[in-house]
């Protein structure tokens, strides 16, 4: 099991981007609440403690996982964010539906991180039982939603020097930074 070998709430600051300049949306499933509410509260305590500002932060609320999809992508069109976090937990039933939402919401966030310029961070967990949700929203295996804020963070550095490195037509180094000397400024949304 890939947990075991990973806490989901384990990060290093030395390796996280300076974030407090960077907005993010969280887009959260009222499905199994009690498990979104462990996992928002992960992502945004992690975070608030890599010094994003708590109002550079919105939250949405959607019905179930499935939604997530247009959640997201009305936040991504509307909202001035560097990434967006959605947050589920499905959870199997007797029926296959759980395998159809499981692999809708799978596509559908696969297909906004393609369409659009904004990184879609899947914060979605796909468990057979409740138990294993309740591991992995700050139990035993850590929080999900804390492993989402930091890729979140990542992402939105990637993105941004990205941006940069284009509009300098430099090359990123390996770890996402730009090889000039004196970093250029944020480059604003476009
Ligand atoms: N069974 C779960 C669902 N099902 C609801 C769908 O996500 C969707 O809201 C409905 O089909 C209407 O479009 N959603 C979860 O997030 N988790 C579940 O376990
Ligand atoms: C993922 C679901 O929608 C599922 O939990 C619903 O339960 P059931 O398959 O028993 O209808």
């Amino acid at each position: 099991m890939a947990t075991q070998n990973k806490n989901l709430s384990e990060y290093d600051k030395n390796t996280i981007p300076n974030a407090k300049d960077f907005r993010f949306g969280i887009v959260v499933s009222e499905w199994n609440d009690t498990i979104t509410e462990g996992l928002y509260n992960g992502a945004f305590d992690a975070l608030v403690d890599c010094d994003v500002p708590a109002q550079q932060i919105i939250r949405w609320n959607v019905p179930g996982s499935f939604e997530l999809i247009y959640g997201a992508k009305k936040m991504l069109q509307t909202q001035n964010v560097d990434a967006v976090i959605v947050i589920g937990c499905v959870i199997q039933g007797e029926t296959k539906h759980f395998d159809f939402v499981c692999e809708g919401v799978t596509q559908g966030i696969k297909d906004l991180n393609v369409q659009t310029d904004i990184p879609v961070i899947f914060c979605v967990l796909t468990d057979n039982n409740m138990q294993q949700s309740i591991d992995r929203s700050g139990g035993v295996h850590g929080n999900k939603g804390t492993e989402a804020a930091i890729a979140a963070i990542k992402m939105a550095y990637i993105r941004q020097q990205a941006s940069i490195a284009h509009a300098y037509n430099q090359p990123l180094l390996t770890s996402g930074a730009l090889q000039i000397e004196d970093s250029p400024k944020k480059i604003e949304n476009e």
